[in-house]
């Protein structure tokens, strides 16, 4: 399909539609492209309406978020150097690694948020946090935002099984039966530890924080969580220095089952920090222990519903589960003359990853057993279950896109990724009409079948297209919409005006579809045509900025 020409014919092949005259919804076709979409389609449900865009330092367009330099990128950082910090380490066994966190300093023209803790509350968006918990209960605090007051109800579940094969989607059906049939299903909750500084990334912005197409990293992470219906609370630790940003981030991004818990000083401290959230019922809190506790960096946005159900089925029969891939380096062992002791089978030897998985019980009391030195060098969470629990963590094979987000190569890296897989994702778009409706469908169930790896979604609109808001922060950059009942494009309309004001499409090329369906019995085609033809100087005029509108007449014929 060639987007350079704005109006493109399409064959419809096979039996006619059971259409109810102009109105009515042509029924099913062998709808033949004229091209190949090499696109995926994505299904957007009806959102709630958003509330007004939160005041966030992240909300898009602003001067601030759209500075190249990550915000927190004015001023140095204000902490040792690691390698200072590692020089001062006793020696460690292997299995820990050098160096701990301090918080940093988040060097920023910004009011530095006051870094109070939070109590256990489950806020709304927007609404302000009562005042510091009672003394001792330092870290066990978490701060819960909820969607804001009247908003969208609890997160639409990700598309149940998506990207599951096989064995996977029979496991992930049978998990997710046992609770649809009313069955007492494992309880899943998550935990994020989002409380480091990032050092290695080398700039004074904390790399969950850094904005990847002016999104910032963790948020890709809680958006692949999210999609995971049965993950009913997610904990995310970090510092006090950050926890204004990421409620805005929640805020902005409406991310749903949200709980902010205070960080550690190391990554262990702020696993512990968010299961002590989630072991004590506190007063007001809607937190309450999970049966199964899945822990995920922030920084490993590449996560999918297929390896979060392994390691959730398998901690639930062993006990703990993590997920390894191979190893691209040859591990060595040096000795104490900094020359080569002896170097590690590399094939029966793995990469630990992320995410893993324990019973509570199991994880939460390995943290109570464990050592300060553990705590504080420690960088395994498995070997903590097997030292202090005498658990054997159950290992699952992790997809390559696993790895986490560590120097900055691995953030251009996650951007190409985010990027292709963005560009792999088209939402058909169409009024809230029956027909309309109706014709997404059709379309969404034979562009499943035309394209591989298609992500089909399809979704109505709200008139007052504020759902337009909720689609474009998905950063989707391709759209089909459709068009039953009238020639005019007005729903295009609107999601171009939209993605203008939206400046999504500064980023990446946005394509808009418009398809309109036409029987040719009822209306000349003269006439048709003349409207259609409007879509081209749209087209000329959206494209200066970098939107590629292109128009599909189905030309059909009215069942006799
Ligand atoms: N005190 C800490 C340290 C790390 N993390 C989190 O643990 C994950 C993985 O840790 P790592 O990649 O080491 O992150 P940093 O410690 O930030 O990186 P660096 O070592 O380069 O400073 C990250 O999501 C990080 O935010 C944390 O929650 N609390
Ligand atoms: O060691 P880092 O602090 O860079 O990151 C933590 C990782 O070690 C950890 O996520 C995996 O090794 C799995 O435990």
């Amino acid at each position: 399909m060639s987007l350079s020409h704005p109006v493109t014919w399409i064959q419809i092949a096979s039996k006619s539609p059971q259409g109810r005259g102009m109105g009515g919804s042509p029924g099913r076709h062998c709808l033949r492209t004229a091209g190949k979409f090499n696109g995926t389609l994505r299904r957007i449900s009806r959102a709630g309406t958003l509330p007004p865009a939160a005041t966030a330092g992240w909300r898009a367009g602003d001067a601030r978020s759209r500075d190249s330099s990550p915000p927190g990128a004015r001023g140095p950082p204000q902490r040792p150097h690691r390698a200072d910090r590692e020089a001062r380490q006793p020696a460690r066994p292997l299995g820990t690694r050098p160096g701990r966190r301090a918080p940093l300093g988040w060097a920023t023209s910004e009011p530095r948020p006051s870094s109070a803790l939070r109590p256990a509350t489950r806020l709304r968006a927007g609404a302000r946090s009562r005042g510091p918990p009672s003394p001792g209960r330092a870290g066990a605090a978490a701060m819960e935002l909820g969607p804001p007051p009247g908003g969208a109800g609890p997160a639409e579940p990700g598309p149940r099984l998506r990207g599951l094969r096989g064995d996977d989607r029979a496991a992930s059906a049978a998990w997710l039966s046992e609770a649809s049939a009313g069955r007492r299903a494992p309880s899943v909750a998550a935990v994020l530890p989002a409380g480091g500084s990032g050092e290695r990334m080398g700039v004074p912005t904390p790399k969950q924080f850094c904005p990847v197409l002016e999104r910032p990293l963790i948020s890709y992470t809680l958006q692949a969580l999210e999609r995971v219906c049965w993950i009913k609370d997610i904990v995310v630790a970090v510092t006090g220095e950050n926890m204004e940003v990421m409620k805005g981030i929640v805020q902005r991004y409406q991310h749903k089952r949200i709980s902010l818990v205070e960080a550690g000083v190391t990554r262990h401290r702020s696993i512990f920090n968010g299961l002590k959230a989630l072991a004590e019922d506190q007063p007001n809190s809607k937190l309450c222990k999970p049966e199964v506790v899945i822990i995920h960096d922030a920084v490993r946005p590449f996560v999918e519903e297929d390896v979060l159900l392994k390691v959730a089925i398998a901690a639930k029969e062993h006990g703990a589960a993590g997920a390894i891939r191979p190893l691209v380096s040859t591990v060595i062992s040096p000795s104490a003359d900094g020359c080569l002791d002896h170097s590690l089978d590399r094939a029966s030897h793995r990469a630990s990853e992320m995410p893993q998985a324990f019973l509570f019980d199991v994880i939460y009391e390995a943290y109570q057993q464990c050592s300060d030195y553990d705590l504080e060098f420690g960088t395994e969470c498995l070997q903590l279950a097997l030292k202090y629990c005498h658990t054997k963590a159950k290992l699952v094979e992790g997809s390559p896109d696993l790895w986490k987000v560590t120097y900055k190569r691995d953030l251009y890296a996650a951007e190409s990724i985010i990027k292709e897989r963005i560009s792999q994702q088209i939402c058909i778009l169409m009024d809230a009409k029956e027909d309309e409706e109706h014709v997404g469908r059709c379309l969404e169930e034979m562009l499943k079948k035309e394209l591989n790896h298609v992500k089909v979604t399809s979704g109505a609109l709200c008139h007052a297209g504020r759902d337009l808001q909720q689609i474009i922060l998905e950063q989707c950059y391709n759209f089909v919409c459709v068009n039953v009942m009238t020639s005019d494009f007005e729903e295009t309309r609107k999601l171009l005006n939209a993605l203008e004001e939206s400046n999504l499409s500064i980023l990446y090329p946005v394509v808009v579809i418009s398809v309109h369906f036409l029987d040719y019995k009822l209306v000349p085609f003269g006439q048709k045509m003349e409207h259609l033809m409007q879509i081209k100087e749209f087209a000329k005029e959206v494209k200066k900025r970098n939107i590629l509108l292109c128009g599909l007449l189905v030309y059909y014929p009215q069942e006799d």
